[in-house]
């Protein structure tokens, strides 16, 4: 990645706190401008604490971030004006209403976006006069993106942007994300959701125990895992009847409740050699199902990996 396209970029970045634990080990990734990158991890994975360095908040203990070029620590006060920040739990005064939060927060951004555009931007025009205490948990995410979205941001950084959104305000949470990417806006955001990801992320990072564990696109990540094909077999035949496995060029199979589910790092292959099996018998495969892994499957697969290699006292 050519250098002036770097919007974000982390490299060999550590974070111990205080009480001596190190939450972050030497994570490196960089997303491009005009580039959506998602960061996943379990619970205590140091997805916030790498957003909170990128953020400014605090400087790491070894290694270097860089956010549009700048030091967001040590040049903050250049790096702030060109950022959006959401936070996992907005700071908000609760006996303000919406609209006075918002002029407030413009007062304190140069060149805000006017705050009933934001609003309506968010689904919250008509919630302008409710007071921030009075809002659902949904309603103040929304209201946490208007507020990040104030200064027309180069660069937004979203902690856990949709959790406690419905089904329809995550949606329209994607859409508005999707619509500022195509705008140019480089995003950064950790979730909880993988299906979120790989929805929108144009490439991801996998950190667990502060280290990444994973990095790429969905594809490139998930394409390391054996894809699935799951069937029924008609009564009076069994496993032992398909071709040998090796034939089938099958890594692993199983037989549960009347369902085979065999494994596979080639699925054309397998599934072309398992059709014409059953079409040479006329035996019909029930509710055949054919898919490459998920980003879910890859992600506890690569979780349970990295457990069961990490010895070393990791701790927490
Ligand atoms: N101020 C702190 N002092 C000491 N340890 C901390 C502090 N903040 C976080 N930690 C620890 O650092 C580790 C990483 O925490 P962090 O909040 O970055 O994880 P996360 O991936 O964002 O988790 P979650 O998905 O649960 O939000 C955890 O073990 C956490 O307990």
């Amino acid at each position: 990645m050519d250098s002036a396209e770097k919007v974000i970029e982390a490299v060999g970045v550590r974070r111990r706190y205080g009480d001596g634990f190190e939450a972050v080990r030497g994570v490196s990734f960089e997303v491009a401008r005009g580039e959506l990158f998602a960061l996943l991890g379990t619970n205590g994975a140091g997805k916030t604490s790498v957003m909170e360095l990128l953020e400014g908040l605090a400087r790491p203990s070894g290694g270097a971030v860089r956010v549009l070029g700048l030091d967001p620590h040590g040049e903050r006060a250049r790096v702030r004006p060109r950022t959006g920040v959401m936070l996992q739990e907005g700071g908000f005064a609760p006996d303000l209403t919406v609209a006075q939060t918002v002029r407030m927060w413009a007062g304190c951004v140069s060149g805000a976006r006017p705050g009933h555009e934001v609003l309506e931007q968010l689904g919250l025009a008509r919630r302008g006069g409710v007071r921030v205490g009075q809002l659902s948990g949904g309603e103040r995410r929304r209201l946490d993106l208007a507020l990040a979205l104030l200064g027309r941001p180069e660069a937004l950084f979203l902690d856990e942007p949709t959790t406690g959104l419905d089904t329809q305000g995550r949606y329209d949470t994607w859409e508005l994300l999707r619509q500022l990417r195509a705008a140019g806006t480089t995003v950064l955001l950790t979730t909880h959701y993988l299906e979120e990801a790989e929805a929108l992320a144009d490439r991801l990072a996998v950190l667990h125990r502060g280290r990444v564990v994973a990095c790429g696109t969905t594809a490139e990540v998930t394409g390391a895992r054996p894809a699935r094909i799951v069937f029924g077999l008609p009564t009076g035949w069994h496993l032992g009847d398909l071709p040998p496995l090796p034939e089938l060029a099958v890594l692993a199979h199983e037989e549960r409740g009347g369902r085979v589910l065999l494994h596979t790092d080639r699925l054309q292959y397998s599934l072309s050699v398992l059709l014409r099996w059953a079409d040479e018998r006329k035996v019909a495969l029930d509710r055949l199902e054919a898919r490459t892994a998920s980003l879910e499957e890859a992600f506890l697969a690569i979780a349970g990996t990295a457990d069961a290699g990490t010895a070393d006292g990791a701790g927490r």
